[in-house]
């Protein structure tokens, strides 16, 4: 079968994780990738032998630059079966009716509202009903987090009612213009920030609400999470479920901070650093009637990554079983939590 053909609009945090997994799968491959501007990321991108496609105005400057560019944006889509909108939030939005002209498929991401493809994506809460999808949005790092570890109990314990408090970090590592670089943001002010009705998005019949600080970190975030199921169960019941699911890390040997996770996966040598599993303290998790909590780190920069990947396979129609996709997207990219 021939492979998916597909571009990444947009070459920053999110966007390199995705084009190097999308090259690492069998099924698929990346046409190009795209940049606003010739720095350093681009010249890497050059290295690893990545296209580079950009915005027509920008052609010169990458030629000045000595990284010519391989075309238009416009035209790295002509080639493409399926666009991964990686640009900013916001960007995404008005990405889209150039995306209708030329009649490709297309996934954003967390920074984009529902409403652009009015279906938002988790591997393990709803592949299916990506199956054959022209559009759709992978929700955010934090909104993956929450879905993959309520899912997950939901199966087996049915979820009444969910209430998480997240602590955000500031920015992604490589982010010098942004802060807070001494303080504690509330953010928002207002209850519920986007996360809890961001996961009614991809889980309408959970019960959720979320309130959300930033702090001056740039490693991971990490969420409280509080939990009513309707089942009895205990802690190593729970414990049990998390084990059992491919992208959760139970983490223990006296881990007690995101620095130490991330330490850990340079030491596992994972690429950038990458922690594709979100990771639950398994001491953390507490059980008194029917009610759970537990603490749980994301790694913002590549939690969303095998989400992509499942979305394009679903979208692409090379895969019409979630659990068999994710192993394949698991295997290829090495991703194992063992
Ligand atoms: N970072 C994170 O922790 C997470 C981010 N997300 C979401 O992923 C999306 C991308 O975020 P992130 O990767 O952090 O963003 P970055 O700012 O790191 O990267 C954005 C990329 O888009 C390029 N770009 C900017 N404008 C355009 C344009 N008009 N056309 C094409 N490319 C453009 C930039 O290129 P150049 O630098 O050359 O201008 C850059 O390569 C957002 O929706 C965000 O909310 C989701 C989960 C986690
Ligand atoms: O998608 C993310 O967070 P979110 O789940 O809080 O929206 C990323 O960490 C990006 O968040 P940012 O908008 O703080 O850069």
């Amino acid at each position: 079968m021939a492979k998916a053909k597909i571009a990444v609009n947009g070459y920053g945090t999110i966007g390199k994780r995705v084009a190097d997994a999308v090259k690492a799968q069998d099924d698929m491959e990346v046409v190009g990738v795209s940049k606003t501007k010739p720095n350093y990321e681009a010249s890497v991108a050059h290295r690893l032998g990545y296209d580079i496609y950009t915005l027509a105005e920008n052609v010169e400057a990458f030629e000045k630059a000595g990284m010519p560019a391989a075309g238009t944006i416009e035209e790295m889509l002509e080639k493409s079966d399926l666009v991964v909108d990686c640009t900013p939030g916001g960007i995404g939005e008005k990405n889209k009716p150039m995306y209708e002209k030329v009649g490709i498929k297309a996934i954003w991401q967390g920074g984009e509202s529902h409403t652009i493809s009015d279906f938002s994506f988790n591997a393990e809460s709803n592949y299916e009903q990506a199956v054959g999808r022209d559009l759709t949005r992978v929700v955010s790092c934090n909104t993956t987090a929450l879905c993959r570890a309520i899912s997950a109990i939901d199966r087996e314990l049915e979820v009444n009612k969910v209430r998480v408090s997240l602590t955000r970090r500031a920015v992604d590592p490589n982010e010098i213009k942004k802060g807070p670089v001494d303080a504690i943001v509330l953010n928002p002010v207002k209850l519920p920030s986007h996360h809890g009705p961001d996961v009614r998005s991809v889980l309408p019949h959970i019960n959720i609400t979320t309130a959300a600080t930033k702090v001056p970190t740039t490693l991971m975030h990490v969420h409280t999470v509080n939990m009513d199921v309707n089942k009895d169960c205990t802690a190593e019941d729970v414990k049990n479920i998390f084990g059992s699911q491919s992208r959760i890390r139970l983490i223990g040997d006296g881990i007690t901070s995101t620095a130490e996770i991330i330490e850990y996966a340079r030491d596992i040598g994972r690429p950038r650093h990458d922690m594709w599993e979100l990771c639950i303290w398994s001491e953390s998790i507490t059980v008194t009637e029917k009610e759970l909590y537990f603490f749980h780190a994301v790694h913002q920069e590549s939690i969303v990554v095998p989400e992509n990947v499942d979305a394009i396979r679903a979208m692409m129609e090379l895969e019409s079983d979630g659990s068999k996709s994710i192993e394949k997207t698991n295997k290829a990219i090495g991703l194992s939590n063992k």
